[in-house]
């Protein structure tokens, strides 16, 4: 496990529910947080810089920013990158999670197939595009079914490797559910093989990660993969 840095444990504004803390503070524990360090900027702050940098890139690349197709390109990629693919480094995002007692004591697994999963590749900043399997025993908490998309979503809206992106649900799920019975598996085709490098545009990665009963278990682990 990797120790937490003093910087990582700085406290979090406000607006970040308890449900995203609990999140945040399992994957420090666990080493499993994505390599941050705070900058202190408004997401305004954030918005300009990378406005400016996209400018001084597409310059440098020869391309004429006066094109009126082309101008507003650096302040697409800003917005796109604070507000949408990369709004998943900021913890005020997470979503809103509805947790209920499982007071109809449902024991055996949920299983959610085919949840929609994009992603952005951390090591060349493209498209991962796949497909997540998540399962769950209750032990004493059910969770709302599309929490569990929109925790794959908020996880894929950051620079992953998909290892970690596996395990970041896996955790999460562990922690709201207070339960260590959960498995996460993706499928998931890498455009940074695909597009350029190797230029593979047939494999696909799939990463499993498991806990508890998922891991323990042959047949729980068997009916999952199925
Ligand atoms: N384990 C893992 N590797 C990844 C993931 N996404 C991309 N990579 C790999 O990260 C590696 C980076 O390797 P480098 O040699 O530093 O980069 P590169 O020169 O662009 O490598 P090529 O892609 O082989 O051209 C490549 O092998 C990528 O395929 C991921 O989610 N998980
Ligand atoms: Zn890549």
């Amino acid at each position: 496990m990797e120790p937490m840095l003093a910087e990582q444990r700085l406290p979090l504004p406000s607006s970040v529910s308890p449900e995203a803390d609990i999140v945040r503070t399992a994957l420090l524990e666990r080493g499993l947080e994505t390599p941050l360090v705070p900058t202190g900027l408004s997401r305004d702050e954030k918005y300009e810089r990378i406005r400016q940098s996209f400018t001084d890139i597409t310059r440098t690349l020869g391309l004429d920013l006066r094109d009126d197709s082309l101008c507003e390109t650096p302040h697409r990629i800003a917005k796109m990158y604070v507000d949408e693919i990369f709004s998943g480094l900021d913890y005020t995002q997470f979503p809103k999670i509805s947790v209920i007692d499982n007071k109809m004591n449902v024991e055996e697994m949920v299983r959610i197939d085919d949840i929609d999963l994009v992603s952005t590749c951390e090591h060349h900043f493209i498209t991962i595009d796949g497909a997540a399997r998540v399962a769950y025993i209750p032990s004493n908490k059910i969770i709302g079914l599309s929490k569990i998309n929109r925790i794959v979503r908020f996880f894929a809206q950051r620079p992953q490797v998909q290892e970690r992106l596996t395990q970041q649900i896996l955790v999460a799920l562990q922690a709201l559910l207070e339960t260590d019975d959960v498995a996460v598996t993706i499928n998931a085709v890498h455009y940074c093989v695909k597009s350029r490098g190797v230029m593979d545009s047939n494999s696909r990665t799939r990463t499993t990660a498991l806990g508890g009963a998922f891991k323990a278990d042959s047949r729980t682990r068997a009916e999952f993969l199925d």
